[in-house]
């Protein structure tokens, strides 16, 4: 990790620089390229990318047959099955709460004038599931569960065929069974992003792209947006921010921060603490920890890119936590209840020492599909609002038509556009007339 010891905030913008920000316009017209592809060629593009990009064999279908389905289902350890459902369950009661009225109060704006709004399903939704360097099944918990509490008619899951076998990982498959999820497609990166886009013999195209995945995927869903074609939002290589006091225990900070680093290695963490002796602790466990790690060498490029930075006081930390707008943010400080209504910007807050963020990866009940690189200054993380759209209504009793004639009419002259003063004079018009 690089140290730095009260950098004056002047040097704050760059210690909050993501690793490799600059290469992204590479990376984007690569996943341009490969969309245009799929755009033209369809399921042979996707062949082609899943034996090029994921080291696959021929694919003979590029869906999950049932059979498959269910035969890579039970090859799940039955402890595994367990924790599984455990996770659905909390995930599931933490979104179920979030459900919003069917149909909301309805307003009264001026007598005569009500209006209301209703919440309905996006209808078709894409869920994607990385799957490059490990299959991630707790995102299809995150994504899976709030569409199908949200009663989204269409669910189509993408997730990359495993390299020499072209299969799908089986806790994968389980989770799909358990959400009772079906249209699963053997297809991942960019490609997958443009199926989902453009719809092909194989994959149905959705109104909405989810989930989070590497710099290609996330280039792709930039461009399935600008395809017209929503995305719930940039959500690219993991990273935590811890704020460490005095009080923190440096082993399980270190963990913390090795949790994020084995994502990937261009994912980030960044530790502050205004305790010396923390970051040196700090320092001293990662190098403990480190190679005690199946993925070590992933989490050594992504701490080569990390940043321990000692600061004066909290209210300094949180300032710079807030201008970082991380991901993950873990207040690892004695009391944290007093720090957290003055968080503005973060993804997902873990609180205190005993809450480490793999719990909210998990089974905490919160989703894990969040905003990075800095989005978490404007964009919430994947909840059930997510899978919603809002469709307003609004009726007029002829007392409210003739209530807002008179303020329609002149704005809609006032802005040249006769046509709608017009389709309001009408109405009043009527009104009068058959009145008298
Ligand atoms: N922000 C979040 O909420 C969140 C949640 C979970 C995971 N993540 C992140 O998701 C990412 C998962 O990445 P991953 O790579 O393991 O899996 P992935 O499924 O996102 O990407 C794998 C795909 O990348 C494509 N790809 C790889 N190299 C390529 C190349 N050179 N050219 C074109 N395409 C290429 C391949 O098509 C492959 O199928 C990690 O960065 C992790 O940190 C983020
Ligand atoms: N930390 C990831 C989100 O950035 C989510 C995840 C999945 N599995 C483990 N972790
Ligand atoms: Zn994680």
């Amino acid at each position: 990790m690089q140290i730095f010891r009260n950098p004056d905030p002047s040097q704050w913008p760059a210690l909050q620089q993501r690793p490799l920000a600059d290469s992204n316009a590479a990376i984007l017209a690569r996943a341009g390229e490969i969309f245009d592809d799929v755009a033209s060629r369809g399921d042979e593009a996707l062949r082609q990318y899943a034996a090029q990009l994921d080291g696959a064999p021929d694919l003979a279908s590029l869906r999950v047959s049932a059979e498959e389905l269910a035969a890579g289902a039970a090859q799940v350890p039955a402890e595994l099955q367990a924790a599984i459902r455990q996770a659905i369950q909390n995930i599931t009661t933490f979104h179920a709460a979030q459900r919003p009225a069917a149909v909301e109060a309805e307003v009264e704006t001026m007598p005569g004038v009500r209006c209301w709004r209703r919440s309905v399903a996006v209808p078709r939704v894409g869920l994607y599931v990385p799957g490059g360097s490990a299959p991630l099944f707790s995102t299809l918990l995150m994504l899976g569960i709030p569409a199908k509490l949200a009663g989204c008619r269409e669910i189509v899951l993408c997730t990359p065929p495993g390299r020499g076998t072209g299969t799908i990982a089986p806790a994968i498959l389980f989770a799909a069974q358990e959400l009772g999820l079906t249209t699963i497609i053997k297809a991942g990166g960019a490609q997958a992003v443009a199926a989902l886009t453009v719809g092909t013999a194989s994959v149905p195209a959705v109104d909405k792209i989810f989930g989070p995945g590497n710099r290609y995927v996330t280039a792709a869903k930039q461009l399935a947006a600008q395809r017209g074609v929503a995305i719930d939002m940039p959500a690219g290589p993991s990273e935590v921010l811890v704020i460490a006091d005095a009080s923190a225990n440096p082993a399980f900070v270190a963990a913390d921060l090795l949790s994020q680093a084995e994502h990937g290695p261009d994912s980030q963490v960044v530790l502050l603490t205004d305790s010396e002796a923390v970051l040196q602790g700090v320092v001293a466990e990662l190098e403990r920890q480190l190679p005690l790690l199946p993925r070590a060498d992933i989490a050594r490029q992504a701490l080569a890119e990390s940043r321990a930075i000692l600061l004066t006081d909290v209210k300094t930390m949180l300032a710079f936590s807030n201008q970082y707008a991380p991901e993950h943010l873990i207040l690892a400080v004695a009391a944290p209840e007093g720090l957290a209504a003055d968080i503005y910007n973060a993804g997902s807050v873990f609180m205190g020492h005993l809450t480490p963020e793999a719990v909210g990866d998990y089974a905490s009940g919160t989703n894990h599909t969040l905003p990075t690189g800095g989005y978490a200054r404007a964009y919430s993380g994947v909840s059930l609002d997510s899978f919603y759209k809002k469709i307003t209504f609004q009726q007029l009793a002829p007392n409210g038509l003739l209530a807002l004639a008179p303020v329609v009419e002149p704005m809609a002259e006032a802005e040249g556009l006769r046509a709608h003063a017009h389709a309001v004079a009408l109405r009043r018009e009527h009104l009068i007339e058959s009145k008298s």
